[in-house]
């Protein structure tokens, strides 16, 4: 039976929910997609670090019952109370590095190097982290086509929800010639609440304590957060080469709770769109800003962490795909669905080798 062993480099919401996944349904998972999954590598910033060297794996379970700001791998065989990022990213027994530390908008630093540094030491990366997917993923993808590994990040638009999957992959022989959606749990969310009477910062506080929210959750009110998903949603499916310049944005901080109700009161939904369309001479035109929308209004339905995109396309019309947009449970299944395509890529390319080999032979 085929097994991954993987390296965790951060350890919040998103990780710990795949390490949770392993530890609960690791057999079932086993028995469904035909491989196994364990643990071997684990950093974080406030824990340190813990590497499994003797060819076993880590034992999550009592990991798992420690509460995330109390963990400290240092008094653990194997453990250090340093992250000690790139030795552990270069030289732990990994097949994948799932990175889930935060996003930094403005240069994808640390977690570019992160993925620079495991697709250099031949290890197929999985990500959620948006920064280095908007702002080098086309570098990061030859460099990994280079080393012949995989580099997945479904998690990066949508969570859970597999937008860019479905994009890419379903919609062969349509021309897509742009996209609206809203692609932000966490302003959605806080939209919904302040619309039902909360204040704008008991609403965030809220989405932050359900785990939709970033570190600094001005990226998700301030638009930033949708910015990066708009340029890599651009890059990927309109084949655009989008920078955050090209990606004007206006986030909610133009709103106030006021402007929220009254709009209700009068069949409106305030929601934050993210956009992007193909201009005639084949450029893309791209912006995120607060639209007021009416009530028969595709994504005026599109409610709390849910999110959608509607893709603009030549023989259907709009197709629009929704689901989670944020959530530790749904972007750690982004992982296993990442995890799943890796799997896929190397079945297929062991089952070309076998039938280049037969041709010889
Ligand atoms: N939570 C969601 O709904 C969601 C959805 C999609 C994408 N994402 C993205 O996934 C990533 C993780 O999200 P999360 O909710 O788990 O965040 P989180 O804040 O809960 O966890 C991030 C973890 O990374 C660790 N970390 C930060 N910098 C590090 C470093 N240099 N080395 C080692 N560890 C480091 C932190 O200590 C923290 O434990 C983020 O980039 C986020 O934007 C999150
Ligand atoms: N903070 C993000 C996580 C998903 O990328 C959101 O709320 O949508």
């Amino acid at each position: 039976m085929t097994r991954y062993d993987l390296a965790l480099i951060g350890f919040g919401g998103v990780n710990r929910a795949l390490a949770e996944l392993i530890a609960e349904r690791g057999d079932t998972l086993e028995a469904e997609l035909g491989f196994g999954l364990r643990v071997v590598a684990i950093t974080d910033l406030r824990a340190g670090s813990l590497v499994c060297t003797d060819g076993g794996a880590i034992d999550l379970a009592p990991l798992l019952a420690v509460a995330p700001g109390e963990l400290d791998f240092s008094g653990l065989a194997g453990g250090s109370p340093d992250p000690r990022n790139e030795w552990v990213i270069r030289e732990a027994p990994a097949d994948i590095v799932a990175e889930a530390t935060f996003t930094n908008p403005a240069d994808g630093e640390p977690a570019l190097s992160h993925v620079r540094w495991a697709i250099e030491a031949g290890k197929h990366v999985c990500t959620t982290n948006k920064g280095p997917v908007a702002l080098h993923g086309r570098a990061l993808q030859e460099l990994a086509r280079r080393h012949g590994v995989c580099f997945e990040f479904e998690g990066t638009v949508m969570s859970g929800t597999p937008v860019l999957r479905t994009a890419r992959r379903m919609f062969g022989g349509l021309a897509v010639h742009g996209f609206e959606g809203v692609m932000n749990g966490t302003s959605n969310y806080v939209l919904g609440r302040v619309e039902s009477g909360l204040s704008f910062a008991d609403a965030v506080a809220e989405a932050q304590a359900l785990g939709y929210a970033e570190a600094d959750p001005t990226a998700d009110i301030e638009g930033h957060d949708v910015q990066l998903k708009v340029m890599i949603l651009a890059n990927e499916v309109l084949g655009a080469d989008l920078r955050r310049a090209d990606v004007p944005c206006t986030g909610l901080s133009a709103l106030t709770a006021d402007d929220v109700r009254r709009a209700a009161a009068e069949g409106l939904r305030w929601k934050l769109v993210g956009s992007a369309a193909r201009r005639p001479d084949g450029t893309v035109e791209a912006r995120v800003a607060p639209v007021a929308l009416p009530a028969e209004h595709p994504l005026a339905g599109v409610c709390g962490p849910v999110n959608a995109v509607a893709f603009h396309t030549d023989l259907l019309g709009a197709v629009t795909v929704a689901g989670p947009g944020a959530g530790r449970v749904e972007t750690a299944y982004a992982l296993l669905s990442d995890v799943l395509a890796v799997h896929e890529r190397t079945a297929n390319l062991a089952g070309a080798e076998l039938l280049q080999e037969a041709g010889r032979g």
